[in-house]
């Protein structure tokens, strides 16, 4: 397995650039006046980065994601995504998306769920299968490929998603809090499974959440947002070693690193952070 940059630890500059943004700003129109969903944000994602973006709820995390996957667009500023619009990206496949919540076709079975954006993309018939065949055990769901999502957990759908949005194998893992729903034990566990497949498919993943111990856990950098208006608010470097185990969210630096989290969120609500 070859190591990314990012994955070895080195300094994201030393990474080529996988999305790139730059004085974005996003204003929404609304009956009580403006809404500044984005104010001048700007973030460099490099190639094999694992990045969560942290913030409170309204401070534009869900607008941030959307803007780089083109299902809509800024009010200003710029979004390159290996050097391309957002919308040239969608169109080679960069990028594959995760809900929040897995919303699969309950008359579909597994396996076809995974096949669905292979069948609008035109892929091969064989193809088609082999590849969904090969994401759902990329996810542990080898066994479940007959299944239909009512008889699976909501974490296993969950998992489904997953598999569904690399079907076509794109460079590019956007997820928007997709394990929100889920009981905390599922959660780790899907936490791990994550950053497994993250090291095995070297992926970029640009991942929400409102858990301070997931992001940090997980991820390259930690983007954290405030809102009123939405901001990126400063970027915590987690330099725990790689690859990961549960024994991770023990350590020392775990917790210092969590901290810093902590501290620039509340810095961000304005709290004073020695009272
Ligand atoms: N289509 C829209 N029209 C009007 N306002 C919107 C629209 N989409 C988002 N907003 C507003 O933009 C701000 C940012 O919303 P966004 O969903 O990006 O936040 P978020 O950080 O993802 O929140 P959460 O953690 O609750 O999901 C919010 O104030 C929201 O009400």
């Amino acid at each position: 397995m070859t190591l990314t940059a990012a994955q070895r630890g080195a300094p994201p500059g030393e990474a080529p650039g996988a999305i790139s943004v730059r004085n974005l700003n996003m204003v929404f129109g609304a009956p009580g006046g403006d809404v500044i969903a984005l104010q001048n944000a700007n973030l460099e994602i490099g190639a094999g980065e694992f990045i969560s973006l942290i913030g409170p709820s309204g401070c534009g995390k869900t607008t941030l994601l959307r803007l780089m996957a083109d299902l809509t667009q800024p009010t200003s500023g710029e979004i390159r995504v290996n050097g391309l619009t957002p919308t040239r990206a969608r169109e080679q496949r960069a990028y594959g998306y995760v809900f929040q919540a897995p919303a699969l076709f309950e008359w579909r079975s597994v396996l076809n769920n995974v096949t669905l954006p292979l069948e609008v993309m035109d892929f091969p018939k064989n193809e088609r299968k082999a590849r969904a065949e090969q994401m759902l055990r990329l996810v542990g769901l080898q066994n479940f490929t007959r299944s239909y999502p009512w008889q699976l957990s909501g974490g296993m759908q969950q998992r489904v998603s997953i598999a569904r949005a690399l079907a076509f194998d794109p460079q590019i893992l956007l997820m928007d809090e997709p394990f929100g729903a889920l009981d905390e034990i599922t959660r780790e566990n899907l936490n791990m499974e994550l950053l497994r497949l993250w090291r095995e498919t070297g992926k970029t993943v640009v991942f929400v959440t409102h858990s301070i111990s997931e992001a940090v856990f997980l991820s390259t950098r930690v983007v954290v947002m405030t809102s009123r208006p939405g901001k990126i608010e400063g970027v915590v470097d987690i330099d725990l070693p790689q690859p990961r185990g549960a024994e991770v969210r023990e350590l020392p630096r775990f917790f210092e690193l969590a901290t810093q989290v902590r501290e620039l969120l509340r810095r961000g609500h304005g709290f004073d952070l020695h009272e």
